[in-house]
């Protein structure tokens, strides 16, 4: 867990971050939104303590991130930036084995965790493993850049745009395979972005900052349903647009096993209209009926906001 308390950064009379309090559970992605300065990268600087805060403290598992040094706190956390950052003098295998060479594993353990990774990633471990960065797609150099952030199986990722600079498909694939590798290890991870349907598509909780404080934050459905302030409305309204995509698919294909409390929606009633009755009935699910009556299972809040924020 982790949890920020009362954190403000200043830089001379300039707060950029101000008074920002909340807590980030295990196992979950949280997603830092909001426009360009209004500090997000700032923020989860602080985490690893690239950035020192002028007053407030960071708990990482309960205990103060300043208890340990930072060079030990940065080998603990995975840190995945915009571009990369790979080593361009290194092999993909030995940018990969960067942490786990400075803790000191031995080679066997090393060359395990790098084909591991590779192959959780889709790069074959014996064709990349020996390439350059130089010799990779843009996409596969930011695949290998988030496997080296987790080459020492952290339990915390802070990722900073790390997929800014990809196009639109290679995108949705990298988003895809990080949510499959965090169900994978169950690391935590802090995500920046200025892309609100990133957002949708991958948070927990997204955390929205506007002029250095946390205006909002909550899962996509709650902000969906009660966005906090105009800002945070106006910056759901900009991302409608997936919104759109819901209406040519029919509740029946977003059915999930389970119950649900509530008026039943036809299956054959389309998503955009059962995202509609879920937000007018308050409900964060409800049951779907076949056309004979029966009950085949519940459409929730959760999975239409994700659909919606998947690429179309
Ligand atoms: N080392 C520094 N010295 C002085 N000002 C700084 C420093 N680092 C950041 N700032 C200022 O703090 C503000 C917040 O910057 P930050 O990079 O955290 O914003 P951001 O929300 O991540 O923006 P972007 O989306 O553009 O990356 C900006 O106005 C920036 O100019």
């Amino acid at each position: 867990m982790i949890k920020f308390e009362h954190i403000t950064k200043r830089y001379g009379d300039t707060e950029v971050v101000s008074d920002v309090s909340l807590t980030v559970a295990p196992h979950t992605v949280t997603v830092v939104v909001g426009t360009s300065g209004s500090g997000k990268t700032t923020l989860i600087r602080m985490v690893n303590r690239l950035v020192e805060p002028t007053s407030g403290m960071i708990r990482i598992d309960g205990e103060d991130n300043r208890s340990v040094p930072a060079f030990e706190l940065r080998r603990r956390i995975g840190y995945a930036i915009q571009g990369h950052g790979l080593f361009p003098h290194r092999t993909v295998a030995q940018n990969i084995a960067t942490v786990p060479t400075l803790l000191g594993w031995d080679k066997a353990r090393i060359s395990a965790k790098v084909e591991e990774l590779l192959t959780l990633f889709q790069l074959d471990p014996d064709f990349f493993g020996a390439r350059y960065p130089h010799e990779l797609s843009g996409g596969q150099q930011q695949r290998v850049g988030v496997a080296r952030a987790l080459a020492a199986e952290p339990n915390l990722l802070l990722m900073d745009e790390p997929f800014g600079a990809l196009d639109p498909i290679i995108r949705a694939k990298a988003q895809d395979d990080l949510l499959a590798i965090q169900k994978h290890f169950g690391t935590t991870i802090i995500l920046v972005t200025h892309d609100m349907e990133e957002a949708f598509r991958l948070a927990d909780k997204i955390a929205v900052m506007d002029k250095g404080k946390v205006v909002q934050y909550a899962s996509p459905a709650e902000m969906l349903v009660r966005p906090a302030t105009p800002f945070v409305e106006a910056l759901i309204g900009a991302s409608e647009r997936p919104f759109r995509q819901l209406a040519i698919e029919t509740t029946g294909d977003a059915v999930e096993p389970g119950d649900a409390e509530g008026a039943p929606i036809p299956a054959t009633l389309n998503q955009r209209e059962a995202l509609s009755e879920l937000l007018w009935s308050g409900r964060t699910a409800l049951p779907v009926a076949a056309a004979d009556g029966r009950i085949i299972g519940r459409v929730s809040l959760d999975n239409l906001v994700r659909r919606a924020a998947r690429p179309g």
